[in-house]
């Protein structure tokens, strides 16, 4: 092991590891983030890109008191598992971290990523948790992309940042992307350097077009296109519109946003029409969705029809059941289940989720559903406590999980059957393991809703234990 310290004084006096030094290291396992993790004089040391069973090269990046990261240099020997990445930028681009990984070993990944959860959470190592559900081309499946554009150099770049920086990567052949988003992203950054429209720089808060984001209909073949610009003037406007109207005569909607912040969010509040319709439409199944730029729907419709499948077998429902669909965004999950539900009560906090989830209910001839807009842990607790019955509670949190008092409600409450879709396998298995008071966890499904990305799916079955 040769040593090259360069920065002496940010390494605490416990650890001996210091920034800068090159380590020869064995790689034991992935952590959540699918970077290789090994010990070097017993730290723990994190390296981008290495996978377990390889011995590598690494140099000392970051060193913090319970562990250090380091650059991978070079692998000295190679694990079997380890693929050539297709996408041209993959080491610099912030958007994949596995697809260096063979992609059986991803889904093999997955499930034990999951399972290593619930055994931390719950101490449970019985639990069925069924070998992750992945994709036959798990390639060019996302429906939407949100690239920033810089001007660098007098050329636009559009892209996606590099990891922990502010460093644009021009991701125009991304390998994950449908492969019209990435030609809309070249054609409309051509577009903006040709007519010379200013592009938004961070720093000075100046310029205006900020982002690119195409969206897809997989099913219905409508695309839309929307400009994040940061003020409502965008000058040349005309020009622009027609120009991307020749050159993507596919689309089917261009719209602006218009975000005046110095924010790191994308969008702001105010969206008009420059060309076409206000909302593109996609299908999933039987149900239809009328999506506007700021209307979340997931990413990947394959597989989110293979979720949405698993979570109505779950729900086992004879056309009897009261059915909460609790953080449901646009409806999804609730529109899914109505045909085979007595009644459906969909929440949400964002409003226009809410009225989105009104309007597809409408588009999708479906009536027994009904939504309304608040926090899930103050409608349904209140509900709850008022006594309300529903016979099965679908929960789809965001990553930080359920609200203690939700939990709690539902303990009280005791549907007969809990479905939890989640994408954070460590709040799913610490609130599953609250529920264990009265449920038994008889399914835990993982579907790779993210292929080449270290993001798992899951959707678990809890049942009441007298049942
Ligand atoms: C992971 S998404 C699930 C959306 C939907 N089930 C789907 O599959 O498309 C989580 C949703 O929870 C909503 N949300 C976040 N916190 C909430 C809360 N405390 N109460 C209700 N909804 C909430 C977000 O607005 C978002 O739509």
């Amino acid at each position: 092991m040769t040593k090259q310290p360069q920065n002496k004084t940010s390494v605490p006096s416990t650890i001996r590891l210091q920034v800068g030094q090159v380590v020869t290291m064995d790689v034991n396992r992935l952590g959540i983030n699918g970077e290789g993790i090994g010990y070097v004089e017993r730290q723990v040391v994190f390296v981008d890109g290495a996978l377990p069973g390889e011995k590598v090269t690494a140099r000392i990046t970051h060193v913090e008191p319970k562990f250090a990261r380091a650059k991978l240099l070079r692998i000295v020997k190679e694990s079997e598992q380890r693929v050539k990445p297709p996408c041209p930028v993959y080491e610099h681009c912030g958007g994949c971290s596995l697809q260096h990984l063979d992609y059986q070993a991803q889904l093999e990944w997955k499930r034990e990523l999951v399972r290593e959860s619930f055994a931390r959470y719950t101490g449970r190592s019985d639990l069925p948790i069924q070998p992750t559900i992945g994709m036959d081309h798990p390639w060019e499946y996302r429906n939407k992309a949100q690239l920033p554009v810089a001007l660098v150099g007098g050329k636009v770049l559009a892209g996606l940042y590099a990891p922990g920086s502010h460093k644009l990567v021009d991701t125009s052949a991304c390998a994950i992307q449908h492969p019209t988003t990435n030609e809309i992203m070249r054609v409309v950054r051509d577009t903006l350097e040709e007519l010379k429209i200013p592009i938004y720089h961070e720093k000075k808060h100046s310029g205006i077009v900020r982002t690119i984001v195409p969206r897809i209909g997989f099913e219905t073949g409508e695309v839309q296109l929307t400009l994040v610009t940061r003020t409502e003037e965008l000058p040349k406007k005309k020009e622009l519109v027609e120009r991307l109207r020749d050159r993507l005569p596919y689309l089917t909607s261009i719209m602006q946003n218009i975000n005046p912040a110095k924010t790191s969010l994308i969008f702001g509040d105010k969206t008009i029409l420059l060309w076409g319709k206000e909302r593109i439409e996609e299908r999933l199944g039987e149900v239809r969705f009328a999506l506007s730029p700021r209307a979340f729907f997931q990413l990947n419709p394959e597989q989110t029809a293979k979720l949405y499948n698993l979570v109505a077998e779950a729900a086992s429902l004879t056309g009897e059941e009261t059915v909460v669909d609790a953080y449901c965004g646009v409806g999804t999950i609730g529109l899914w289940l109505a045909p085979k539900a007595k009644e459906v009560l969909g929440i949400d906090v964002i409003p226009e989720a809410i009225e989105d989830a009104r309007e597809n209910a409408v588009r999708s001839g479906i009536r027994n559903a009904r939504f309304e807009v608040g926090l899930a842990e103050k409608i349904l607790v209140d509900r709850l406590k008022k006594g309300f019955r529903p016979d099965v509670v679908v929960v789809d949190p965001p990553r930080t999980g359920c609200d203690q008092s939700l939990l709690r409600a539902m303990l009280k409450a005791s549907p007969a059957r809990i479905v939890y879709v989640s994408c954070n396998p460590s709040t799913l298995a610490k609130d599953c393991n609250i529920l264990l008071e009265k449920y038994e966890i008889e399914n835990i499904q993982p579907v790779d809703l993210f292929p080449q990305t270290a993001h798992v799916e899951c959707c678990t079955l809890l049942v009441r234990k007298d049942k």
